[in-house]
């Protein structure tokens, strides 16, 4: 049976970190962190994430402001909106909460943000700094895995690593860091010939695909550690993964959960990401 990786408590871990640090900011250096949440639309589902994040920026002490636009709002709109966070020296992060409604378009508005700004790691200035060793942001997301690997004592160095899933948010930077930490990467997707044979070699697998519990047993090596980037609801409306935990916990040696794995960790990243941005953006190494 798999050790249960608690992403819940490695998560909390990373924000009671936070808090100590923003205190001895404001203490050593008189400046609060913040962090500018933009939300256009009313979808319930982004709602309930902002509102977490908005909580999370509480508990460790970093400013939030929150910018609830109507679902109406024109791309001209947010743009300026961006530019005012840009020029504004109390917001040292931005996050446009995505997906944004269809007469936005979401690349102008990723590189609308300012590079140093850029807490989600999307602009790309940060995926290029990523790409070529030295990050800067990096991907909440998939910084917030490779820091799981690393609280539970899982050095990618020299493991076959499988991700599946190609997107921007997390499967191309989650290689990325992968590469970096010496694993060696196979990024799979939905025209990989096949797929359970690729999943079978991995030492490490990152389910980011978006399909209910699609991950089976007999894709699990055993002795795998397994990482569920999934976010799903399943045939009763619950929360769940990419990855079919009740079987899979049978083989692998350690696994994430959803709710309580990757969700809450991508949150103390942004938060630390904010943290990051404000120390650069005041000269605090
Ligand atoms: N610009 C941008 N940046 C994002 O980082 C971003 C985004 N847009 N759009 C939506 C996705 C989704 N996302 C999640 C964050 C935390 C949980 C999380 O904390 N989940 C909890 C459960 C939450 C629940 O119960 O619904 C958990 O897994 O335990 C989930 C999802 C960030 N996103």
């Amino acid at each position: 049976m798999a050790q249960i990786i608690d992403g819940k408590a490695i998560a909390q871990q990373v924000r009671d970190g936070l808090r100590e640090e923003v205190a001895q900011l404001q203490e050593k250096h008189g400046f609060t962190p913040g962090l500018a949440v933009v939300l256009v639309g009313d979808d319930p589902a982004s709602h309930v994430y902002v509102r977490n994040k908005k909580k999370a920026c509480e508990e460790v002490g970093v400013a939030s402001f929150s910018h609830e636009l109507p679902g109406d709002t024109t791309e001209a709109d947010l743009l300026a909106l961006i530019d005012q966070l840009n020029a504004d020296p109390k917001v040292n992060g931005i996050l446009v909460q995505m997906p944004v409604p269809k007469q936005i378009d979401d690349k102008k508005v990723i590189e609308a943000i300012h590079p140093s700004k850029d807490a989600d790691g999307f602009h790309p200035y940060n995926v290029g700094r990523l790409a070529t060793g030295d990050p800067t942001y990096m991907p909440c997301t998939p910084w917030g895995v490779m820091k799981l690997l690393e609280e539970d004592g899982v050095d990618p160095k020299g493991k076959k690593a499988v991700v599946i899933g190609r997107s921007n948010i997390v499967g191309k930077p989650q290689a990325m860091m992968l590469i970096a930490a010496s694993a060696t990467v196979t990024v799979c997707h939905s025209r990989t010939a096949d797929l359970a044979a690729e999943c079978r070699q991995a030492d490490i697998l990152i389910a980011a695909v978006g399909r209910a519990k699609m991950v089976k047993k007999d894709w699990i090596k055993p002795g795998a550690v397994v990482i569920d980037v999934g976010m799903n609801r399943d045939e009763n409306g619950k929360l769940c993964g990419d990855v079919d935990f009740a079987e899979c916990q049978e083989v692998a040696s350690a696994i994430t959960p959803v709710p309580r794995g990757v969700g809450p960790m991508t949150i103390a990243m942004l938060l630390k990401n904010t943290v990051e941005g404000a120390k650069r953006a005041h000269g605090v190494a």
